[in-house]
């Protein structure tokens, strides 16, 4: 496979119906960094208008994807139309674009346009998926994220989150809407937008789909943001169904982080067993599964990152960034129990399933 060396990096902009996508994406583009970037529009239905709405004209590095939705009915339209922009947008061989926004429709399920953006061959040899950015309406997210498993799995997917209209919502919401984010995703950023307007720095310093390469954007990882990690060296997990352990539950939604650090280092064996195990069995109740390992014999930690079935190459990092030599990892599930997932972890502990 010939990797181009110039992989162009690609962002997926999602969020519920009406949250501030469109608005956000109007001033992102305005950004010197951003205006070369060509926007991929998925429009839904007879009366598509959001491409109208985007501040360029069509001609000028707008795409529109209107025969579904890029999540269930379009997604090889989506792979077409990325392979064929690179030839469409582009004179005497140079692209007229430098980056690539696709925003979802407000119904989509990012989960699979993830799958086939990192899955895809044709796409994965010229993009770069940078990360998923997620708005967040905060007046009206404490309902949707109730109601609406496309919207929490909007939320448990992103790489950043932006809040919107917070101008619009009181103190008390404001915090409700983040709680419930939170326990949602723990490990994103979470930003405000203000009519669109944030800061852009945390976009840019996106780099979180692709498995971690250096020990600089592994700092953000061992940060993993506001998560609680409960030690999984300690109490060897049993049948019990008793879940009384601190997994992050959204109220009866069945989306659940998981987050567990191991104390002792394990053994690149035990990591092979245990993933041989993980996928096949849970994977599609896997959303993300993020590790930092520490693992025998190696001077820095090993970095794996999954989103679905779909599992990145791991990363052997060289060093450690800091002091922290526990193995962590962050697992962000739809309709999978805690004693499940335990019992998958046994043979990191040297145990067997
Ligand atoms: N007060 C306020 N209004 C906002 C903010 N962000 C977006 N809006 C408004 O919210 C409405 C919906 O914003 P859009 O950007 O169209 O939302 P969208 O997510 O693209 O909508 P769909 O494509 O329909 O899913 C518009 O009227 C925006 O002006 C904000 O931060 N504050």
């Amino acid at each position: 496979m010939t990797i181009s060396s110039q992989r162009i990096p690609l962002y997926l902009l999602t969020g519920f119906l009406g949250s501030g996508k469109t608005t956000l994406l109007n001033q992102w583009i305005k950004d010197p960094a951003f205006s070369k970037a060509l926007v991929i529009i998925n429009e839904f239905g007879e009366t598509s208008l959001d491409h109208l709405l985007v501040s360029r004209s069509t001609e000028e590095q707008i795409v529109e994807l209107s025969n579904g939705c890029i999540c269930c009915t379009t997604r090889g339209d989506l792979v077409k139309t990325l392979t064929d922009i690179s030839w469409r947008f582009s004179r005497n061989g140079i692209k007229s674009f430098d980056r690539v926004i696709i925003e979802t429709t407000g119904l989509a399920d990012p989960s699979p346009i993830l799958s086939t953006l990192i899955s895809n061959q044709k796409i994965f040899q010229q993009y770069k998926l940078q990360g998923t950015v997620t708005t967040v309406d905060a007046v009206n997210a404490l309902h949707t994220l109730s109601q609406y498993r496309e919207a929490k799995r909007q939320v448990a997917v992103a790489d950043l989150i932006l809040l919107t209209k917070q101008d619009l919502a009181d103190e008390d919401t404001l915090t409700q809407v983040q709680q419930h984010i939170r326990q949602l995703n723990p490990t994103a950023p979470v930003q405000i937008s203000d009519q669109g307007v944030t800061a852009l720095s945390a976009l840019l310093e996106l780099d979180h789909v692709e498995p971690v390469q250096s020990v600089t954007p592994l700092t953000n990882w061992l940060n993993f943001g506001s998560a609680q990690f409960e030690p999984l060296n300690s109490s060897p997990v049993t049948s019990s169904p008793a879940s009384t352990g601190n997994e992050i539950s959204a109220h009866q939604d069945t989306i659940n982080t998981y987050c567990y650090q191991i104390t002792r280092p394990v053994t690149l064996f035990a990591i092979q067993l245990w993933l041989d195990a993980l996928l096949p069995e849970m994977g599609h109740q896997l959303l993300r599964v993020k590790a930092i390992l520490n693992v025998e014999g190696f001077p820095g930690p090993i970095v794996i990152h999954g989103v679905q079935q779909l599992l990145h190459p791991t990363a052997v990092l060289t060093h450690w960034p800091n002091d922290d030599r526990q193995s962590k990892l962050v697992f962000i599930t739809d309709q999978l129990s805690r004693e499940q997932l335990e019992k998958s972890l046994r043979p990191l502990l040297g145990l067997k399933i």
